[in-house]
């Protein structure tokens, strides 16, 4: 008996009956079937099944019985000790397999896990098949639970956490692909200057989140901090890198996207990421722009603005009040002078990142001409650090873009479509001379005078 998979139209998440579902995704042929054509069947139909169960096109018990049944009918090759046939190397097999499909589906690749694959290895026929569903009595989730897993994929068995039952299943999707921060990592070193704001996040969130057990008590982490200071000064790099150091699942998500982005939906999402959040835990909520999400209340203030303002607060107080979260909120503002009061009251750590100062400019080009053809010494990256006084890192990094394209620039005659990368030659001072005249400071005295201010009445630094 062969088997293969046709690809057909979905049908209708809620209506679709076990049978139904079975006949529309897998075409069942007759043939001759080898071993090694069956482990590959199997493979495939696992991969089917999660990924319609990612997608809510079946239920969980419709995924627990199919995982049952096609467990049962392929129990000679789960078990079978030959490394080609057998199951051994399902794992490695199947996540590389995932990747190649993640374009299909990203739903499809955060399914697996190299866990959870070998969960489903290791269940065996039978009696050792245990149903990835919630038990009655709420002791076991079916081997498979949910975790925090730092910087790597989800589990598609989430939803069937307590903490989500609420939950809309795609807004968990969401949350975990949109806003679950899956970059690369970033340590304090990728962060130039601003070493008091390093030092102080060092010693109050990211020690007392690696160790919980000192840190107890009095030392007890806040639950909720801000940074704030001109653009373009490293506070998402700050935010991303207290995850990255801390262990912690980073989500990041702009406050303005809540009431543009999801129309309607921005409160059910905040109650959401927040839940995720916790199922995730520890867990870093970063917030960019802030401020439009905790302004003071004005009179035209939108309904749903305000609904979703609350919900917020709802969930920091909630997550302050549960000293078993290993949750913080680290919000980011350009525009601190427009949180409310009670807004700043629960972010107690109000810390200013300012503009880089001459040592940290000088990190900022040492490092990216680093990785770059260049000819600049150690007087010239003086000069540069001294004209580009006022420029935050966001500034410097786009200087040194600017500057990188002097080289393509003076190509003039050349063709750029033969010419081989030995051609092009290194970046100069006079690449940097000439990148000077068109890039400019993006933040102004006054708006700098306005932070310091600020930070002087209700910051918690220098
Ligand atoms: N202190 C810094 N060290 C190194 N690079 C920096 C620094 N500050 C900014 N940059 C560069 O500028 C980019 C933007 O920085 P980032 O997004 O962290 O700033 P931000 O303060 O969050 O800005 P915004 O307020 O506009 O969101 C970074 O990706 C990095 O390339």
């Amino acid at each position: 008996m062969k088997v293969t998979m046709s690809v057909m139209e979905a049908p209708t998440p809620s209506a679709v009956h076990l049978s139904d579902w079975q006949e529309s995704y897998f075409a069942v042929t007759s043939g001759t079937c080898t071993p090694r054509q069956k482990a590959d069947g199997y493979r495939a139909k696992i991969l089917r099944i999660q990924y319609a169960w990612a997608n809510s096109e079946i239920s969980q018990v419709c995924a627990a019985s199919l995982f049952k049944q096609y467990t049962e009918k392929y129990s000679a090759i789960i078990d079978s000790g030959n490394a080609e046939t057998g199951l051994n190397n399902y794992a490695e097999n199947i996540l590389t397999l995932a990747k190649c499909q993640q374009s299909d589906s990203d739903k499809w690749q955060s399914a697996l896990t190299t866990d959870n694959v070998f969960e489903l290895k290791s269940r065996g026929p039978f009696g050792k098949f245990v149903p990835p569903v919630l038990k009655q009595d709420g002791s076991e989730n079916g081997g498979v639970q949910c975790k925090p897993h730092v910087g790597e994929s989800t589990d598609p068995l989430l939803p069937v956490d307590e903490r989500l039952k609420n939950i809309e299943p795609k807004m968990v999707e969401l949350i975990m692909h949109e806003i679950m921060d899956h970059g690369p990592p970033v340590s304090w070193d990728d962060i130039a200057g601003v070493e008091f704001a390093k030092a102080t996040i060092k010693e109050i969130v990211v020690w007392p989140m690696l160790r919980p057990d000192i840190f107890t008590g009095l030392r007890g982490p806040p639950k909720g901090i801000l940074l704030f200071g001109p653009p373009g000064t490293g506070k998402t790099l700050i935010g991303k890198c207290i995850a990255c150091q801390s262990g912690a699942t980073f989500f990041s998500i702009s406050a303005s996207s809540l009431t543009s982005k999801w129309v309607g939906e921005g409160e059910k999402m905040v109650r959401a990421l927040f839940a995720v959040a916790r199922c995730q835990q520890p867990a870093v909520i970063f917030i960019d722009e802030i401020d439009s999400l905790l302004s003071q209340r004005g009179e035209g203030e939108h309904e749903s603005s305000r609904r979703i303002k609350t919900e917020f607060l709802v969930q920091l107080d909630g997550a302050t009040t549960s000293s078993e979260d290993r949750i913080l909120v680290v919000g980011a503002t350009n525009r601190p002078q427009e949180i409310d009061e009670a807004a700043r009251r629960r972010l107690v750590k109000r810390l200013y990142i300012p503009l880089p100062e001459a040592s940290a400019r000088k990190q900022i080009v040492t490092r990216l001409m680093a990785k770059e053809h260049c000819s600049l010494n150690e007087e010239e990256i003086e000069l540069i650090v001294q004209k580009s006084d006022g420029f935050s890192g966001a500034d410097m990094t786009q200087l040194c873009r600017e500057a990188s394209l002097g080289p393509i620039r003076s190509l003039q005659s050349m063709d750029i479509a033969t010419i081989t990368p030995e051609q092009v030659r290194p970046i100069s001072f006079l690449d940097f001379e000439s990148a000077l005249r068109t890039v400019r400071p993006s933040v102004s005295p006054r708006d700098l005078e306005l932070y310091e201010t600020w930070n002087q009445t209700f910051g918690c630094g220098r």
